[in-house]
């Protein structure tokens, strides 16, 4: 069902847009209301469209960033840099220092924030009208509602009381110090409670729709001019790029981005038939992640899911496993240099990278155990022989150790979740769930099906590497296994 309120917003802007000189827009496609989809807004072709075909053009200045807004040069003394900062001022976002200029994310808060304030003033007001105020992204979720993720490793990635600390550290200060430039004259004041939620807003908006853009200055880089990947964490400016961020994404896709000198063109990589929607990529981001950056999962997605394993619980099996006195545990893991240890390993798929027409042919599978897991169980077992070197007599048992120590603490992370990979299934499958609870189960359940994968290739390798050292060992006593 149409609905002419969000229609005539998508109208207006589509008019504003094509009014920036140097703008294009390819009689073939149109904006739809794709929100019978969870989609929000997206893009359609209307008819059959070729490869290599310009859907549209973005003039830059178009873009809404430092380089555009009025903002850094009505406050300069706030945007001044020295050029000796960090660029991307990581060791400020939990808020702890307050001085130095803002970071990428700060600045466009900012700006956003302030073209927001100015209401009708604003040069970009039509696209500010179609950007959301209501986010599907994990900072907005509720306890409750988090905890349908389980043991999912995304929780502990949301970040959101080191937001509300740059937040209070590096914009509401600005905002308030600066209060004649952002609000027009005569407009009320925002509460402290208003400016966080709206600060909260914009972060939002920016994490799901913000574009990292290659920076005028720099030489073009040949290695990185197929980057189609938004890195919101490089040194790269950032700004929002309007009709770019209208389109919607996939782990495939079918159109890219490119970045040229005056302008961001928008290009098919394949063709498009009439009735398809036009998908850009945000990357190989499992859907926990796609969840917590954008608000939504999608079953391509989900060749790239991830979780994790800790370094305590890999530790917990080992002692286990070894049973060593302890003296000599305490002493070996006093071995390990603090300050190299990972406290946490990614368990992944060798999940495959999209071809030119942004499309994926190969299956994606755990082809490998995490390689600085392995290393650092090795360094712990180095350490252990150095001590008593009865407990791991060679190498073939240092392997069936590790192995067996990998296996067990995956076993271990997957009884973590408090409902099975089957219960979650079922659920799924009879459509018994919807909403925000969905996207966190088939978050949850994604993630066991993986960890399943990787303790299934655990116990394949550890079996090969116990018929490997009882062939080797023959026609001696069988070797003594540890437990
Ligand atoms: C850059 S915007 C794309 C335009 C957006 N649909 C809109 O209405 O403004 C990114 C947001 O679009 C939505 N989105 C993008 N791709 C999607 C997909 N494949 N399925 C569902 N939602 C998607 C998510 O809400 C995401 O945070």
């Amino acid at each position: 069902m149409s609905d002419p309120a969000f229609d005539s917003k998508s109208a207006s802007f589509l008019e504003w847009f094509k009014a920036w000189p140097g703008a294009t827009f390819h009689p073939n496609i149109e904006i739809q209301d794709l929100r019978g989809n969870g989609a929000g807004r997206g893009i359609v072709a209307t008819a059959d469209i070729p490869e290599d075909t310009v859907l549209f053009t973005i003039p830059r200045t178009a873009i809404i960033s430092t380089q555009t807004s009025d903002l850094p040069s009505r406050i300069p003394q706030v945007f001044e840099t020295t050029g000796l900062e960090d660029a991307d001022n990581e060791a400020d976002e939990d808020g702890s220092e307050t001085s130095g200029p803002p970071d990428n994310w700060a600045s466009l808060i900012l700006i956003m924030i302030y073209e927001y304030l100015q209401g009708g003033n604003s040069r970009w007001r039509p696209y500010l009208d179609v950007l959301p105020d209501q986010f599907e992204t994990l900072m907005w979720w509720s306890d409750h509602e988090l905890g349908e993720l389980q043991a999912s490793s995304i929780v502990p990635k949301i970040g959101k009381d080191e937001a509300d600390g740059m937040f209070r550290a590096k914009v509401l200060p600005v905002v308030e110090e600066h209060a004649h430039v952002f609000y027009p004259d005569g407009s009320a004041k925002l509460t402290e409670d208003q400016l966080m939620t709206l600060a909260h807003r914009m972060g939002s908006t920016i994490m799901a729709y913000a574009f990292d853009l290659e920076n005028d200055d720099e030489e073009a880089d040949p290695e990185n001019e197929d980057e189609w990947i938004e890195d919101k964490d490089g040194v790269l400016m950032m700004g929002m790029v309007p009709m770019a961020d209208i389109l919607n994404a996939d782990a495939e896709f079918n159109a890219h981005v490119n970045h040229g000198e005056d302008s961001l063109t928008v290009t098919t990589l394949r063709p498009i038939r009439a009735g398809d929607e036009v998908l850009n990529y945000y990357g190989p981001l499992g859907n926990g992640e796609l969840l917590r950056r954008y608000g939504y999962v999608t079953d391509r997605h989900a060749r790239h899911d991830v979780t994790e394993i800790s370094w305590d619980l890999v530790l917990s099996v080992l002692k286990e496993t070894l049973i060593l006195d302890e003296e000599t545990w305490g002493k070996a893991v006093n071995e390990l240099d603090l300050e190299e240890i990972e406290d946490a390993f990614v368990i992944e798929r060798d999940s495959g990278e999209p071809d030119s027409q942004g499309q994926i042919h190969s299956e994606a599978a755990v082809r490998e155990l995490p390689s600085d897991l392995i290393e650092q169980i090795h360094t712990l077992l180095k350490a252990i022989r150095k001590i008593s070197p009865s407990a791991i007599p060679d190498k073939a048992m240092r392997d069936e150790i590790t192995l067996l120590a990998v296996h067990r603490a995956l076993e271990l992370r997957l009884a973590q979740y408090p409902t099975t990979q089957v219960y979650d299934f079922d659920l799924l499958s009879a459509n018994k769930v919807s909403g925000r609870q969905k996207k966190a189960m088939i978050v949850r359940w994604g993630e066991k099906v993986l960890l399943q994968e990787a303790i299934d290739f655990a116990q394949e390798k550890l079996l090969k590497a116990q018929s490997k050292a009882g062939q080797e060992s023959e026609p001696h006593a069988k070797r003594q296994r540890t437990r």
